[in-house]
């Protein structure tokens, strides 16, 4: 079954409980929480402490993506703020199979994401320690950008490598994804879908995640 992840970077942030709540009673299931550090990416957006304002305010799934220099340093500080799923980016981890295995020591899942740019062999070893692969389909660091059309080539390498492995991981793939062009990131190969404006920037978010629905089924 395909999962649903609004990334709250294009939510109200004057009102973000009740947009949180909103895509929650659309029947969403993971909450997708960008934490960008304006190194990493050219853009800032929040830190642990907006997380923790919504801990044990809703029942979704925090899908936690790190954009940011040096995750060690921050992997506990977001566990104590609700991260159900924390997701590194290769590029930043020169020890990643070290971050990953403390990011599983809070017995939290672990993901790994790729830029549009890095090679899925980049993961091969370390494939089997994980728990999700996120893709990027735009470049890192805003919501609202365009999908990147060779990520549904790369979404079929991964799911390959899963396959001939024999594994089970989630793959999630990460920018510009609209009820359009669902259908094809989903035959592709992934199985949970971050959507950020098309979700909170819809005038009725409870269609526009049915209209994702359909799209997929
Ligand atoms: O990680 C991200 C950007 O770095 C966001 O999750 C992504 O951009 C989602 O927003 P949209 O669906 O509007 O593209
Ligand atoms: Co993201």
């Amino acid at each position: 079954m395909v999962k649903l992840a609004p990334s709250i970077l294009s939510a109200d942030f004057a009102n973000l409980l009740d947009d949180v709540k909103k895509v929650e009673n659309a029947g969403v299931e993971y909450l997708h929480i960008d934490i960008m550090d304006g190194h990493f990416v050219p853009n800032i957006s929040f830190g642990p402490i907006v997380m923790n304002a919504l801990k044990g305010k809703t029942k979704l799934v925090f899908d936690v993506h790190l954009m940011i220099e040096n995750p060690d340093n921050y992997i506990e500080e977001f566990v104590k703020a609700g991260a159900d799923i924390i997701t590194v980016h290769v590029e930043t981890c020169t020890h990643l199979h070290r971050t990953i295995q403390k990011i599983k020591s809070y017995g939290i899942k672990a993901g790994v994401s790729l830029n549009p740019a890095t090679s899925v062999f980049t993961i091969e070893e370390i494939l089997p320690e994980l728990d999700m692969v996120l893709l990027m389909s735009v470049n890192p660091g805003f919501g609202g950008q365009s999908f990147i059309e060779s990520t549904f080539e790369k979404i079929k390498k991964v799911r390959t490598l899963i396959t001939r492995e024999n594994l089970d991981i989630d793959i999630e793939v990460d920018g510009g994804i609209n009820p359009s062009n669902v259908k094809m990131v989903v035959d592709s190969g992934a199985n949970v879908i971050v959507a950020g404006s098309a979700i909170f920037k819809a005038e009725n978010i409870n269609e526009r995640v049915m209209e994702f629905r359909k799209n997929v089924l």
